[in-house]
């Protein structure tokens, strides 16, 4: 039974049966209670779909629950929109910040503030003594264009509790940070919960719950499935298992069977608003070799990927896959390149249906137009069948699923559309630990199979588990070079920082 109106008084936040059908009948949540104490940090955990982000929303106040009822400090509330939410002390920091780049940390922040009365004054005098009391340090005058992503979250923070939240909803906080800035992070949170702050933590990092979470609340499809007040005692493993089962262990690929050159990058040099990102940049991948390029988001990786799979022109240097010259992205489809972006908004197109986005992607790709309904109502099924895809039918708008299901819908196209040279970047952003599991042990089997793959990612587990050999980016440049045996985090951290 849950807990009487007396026990929801002790809880920053208590949720009470709450149920979430959206419009198009999906059942997100099915009476899930979840309570927050006061200075604790909870981490919500659960694969890809299992409605971790419906909770969020209705807690602060983005979408309405179906029935249910929240408590905050014991008081029933219903909020209009997030703004009720923010008045009441509940934050959200989004895993893509909400700050304008073009303005300055200061301007940011006061737009924040004035929208709950303050003044400009005011609000620089909250902010300067909310960094201090966190230890943080703050350039108000800094354009956010300018800032690296750990200082950006940290504006976010600084801005949040100078806006009175007590309650912080932090949405995979480290998908972004180097592993330096991460470790600052986990440092803040401690000095929050000595505030009284209360977090929820939403991450796939299982590692990173056991070292800061105080508690965890488990959800499976839509349904709380544990609650584990004591997460000291608990380990990875035990995590992996409550979310999901058992997972398949990596598979494992014998180095070697290298075969002829399928990307051969020579002395590229590309500028973006005259700019130059990247600077004088060589590097091959071989068939069978699967290649990691790793480094902290933008240090050139973006713009050198898109001269690969040939969206941009450098200004200096030759691209060519299996010995063909690259100077249109069809030059690259056609020489048998694959793409998966880590960014999805980048290649879907929210509005429209799953098979229709198929139908894009193949086009984008072969410029083959899939027009037969039959035809992508199969590779829909192929995608269910072969990568679990979770979605109410072919013809439900991509927009709508989980983050992690719209991953799916990239990486499989492609799979399924098949390719010699895959470029993937980020290819498990936003995927759950099985989910991701699966993505590589995929990779590893392609390239056994004698693919190549260039892996641009911002996660060192990724590119230290798969990588046959690892260029490291920095400032646009290749600052080293490291084979898979010789490859640690601490001598890949230091590449990225120089
Ligand atoms: N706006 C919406 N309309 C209809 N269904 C939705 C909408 N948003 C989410 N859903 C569905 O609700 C379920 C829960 O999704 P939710 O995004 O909350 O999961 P999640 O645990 O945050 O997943 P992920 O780890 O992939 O981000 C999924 O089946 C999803 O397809």
């Amino acid at each position: 039974m849950g807990e009487n109106a007396s026990g929801n008084a002790g809880h920053a936040v208590a949720m009470r049966g709450i149920v979430k059908v959206y419009p198009d009948g999906v059942k997100a949540l099915d009476n899930v209670d979840f309570t927050l104490r006061a200075g604790e940090v909870h981490a919500l955990l659960g694969e890809n779909g299992a409605g971790k982000t419906t909770l969020m929303r209705i807690l602060y106040g983005e979408i309405k629950p179906t029935m249910g009822e929240i408590y905050v400090w014991g008081r029933k509330v219903s909020w209009r929109g997030p703004w009720d939410a923010i008045r009441n002390g509940i934050a959200m920091v989004y895993q893509q910040f909400r700050l304008v780049e073009s303005m300055t940390v200061e301007e940011n922040i006061a737009i924040y503030l004035s929208s709950l009365g303050l003044g400009r004054s005011e609000a620089r005098r909250r902010t300067l003594e909310t960094a201090e009391r966190l230890g943080l340090e703050i350039d108000l005058a800094k354009t956010v264009a300018d800032l690296p992503m750990g200082a950006r979250q940290r504006v976010e923070i600084i801005k949040a509790l100078s806006g009175g939240a007590k309650v912080l909803i932090l949405d995979e906080p480290t998908s972004n940070l180097t592993p330096l800035e991460a470790e600052k992070l986990f440092s803040t949170l401690r000095l929050l919960k000595d505030m009284g702050v209360s977090v929820v933590y939403i991450t796939h990092k299982l590692g990173e719950v056991v070292r800061v979470a105080d508690r965890v609340t488990v959800l499976r499809r839509g349904r709380v499935s544990a609650v584990i007040e004591d997460v000291g005692r608990t380990s990875e493993e035990e995590l992996a298992r409550l979310m999901v089962g058992t997972l398949p262990p990596p598979t494992p690929r014998p180095p070697g069977k290298v075969g002829r050159e399928l990307l051969s990058v020579r002395g590229v040099s590309v500028v973006v608003d005259g700019v130059e990102r990247v600077r004088e940049v060589s590097l091959e991948v071989r068939e069978g070799e699967i290649v990691g390029i790793a480094g902290v988001a933008g240090n050139g990786q973006e713009e050198l990927v898109d001269a690969i799979i040939g969206l941009r022109r450098p200004v200096r240097g030759s691209i060519e896959v299996q010995g063909r010259r690259i100077e249109g992205s069809l030059d690259f489809y056609r020489a048998g390149g694959g793409y998966i972006a880590g960014d999805r908004g980048k290649v879907l197109a929210m509005d429209y249906s799953v098979a229709e986005n198929i139908a894009f992607l193949y086009y984008t790709a072969s410029k083959t137009l899939l027009l037969r309904r039959s035809r992508l109502e199969d590779l829909f099924r192929r995608l269910v069948e072969r990568f679990r895809l979770v979605a109410r039918s072919p013809w439900t708008p991509v927009g709508r699923l989980s983050g992690g299901n719209q991953q799916k819908v990239i990486v499989g196209s492609e799979v399924l559309r098949g390719f010699k040279l895959l470029v993937a970047v980020n290819p498990t952003q936003g995927l759950d630990i099985a989910t991701t599991s699966f993505v590589r042990n995929l990779l590893s089997e392609l390239a056994r199979q004698g693919a190549g793959i260039l892996l641009v990612s911002t996660d060192l587990d990724e590119i230290l588990e798969l990588s046959d050999r690892i260029y490291v980016m920095s400032g646009g440049r290749v600052t080293g070079v490291l084979e898979r045996s010789q490859a640690t985090p601490e001598k890949l951290g230091v590449l990225m920082g120089a």
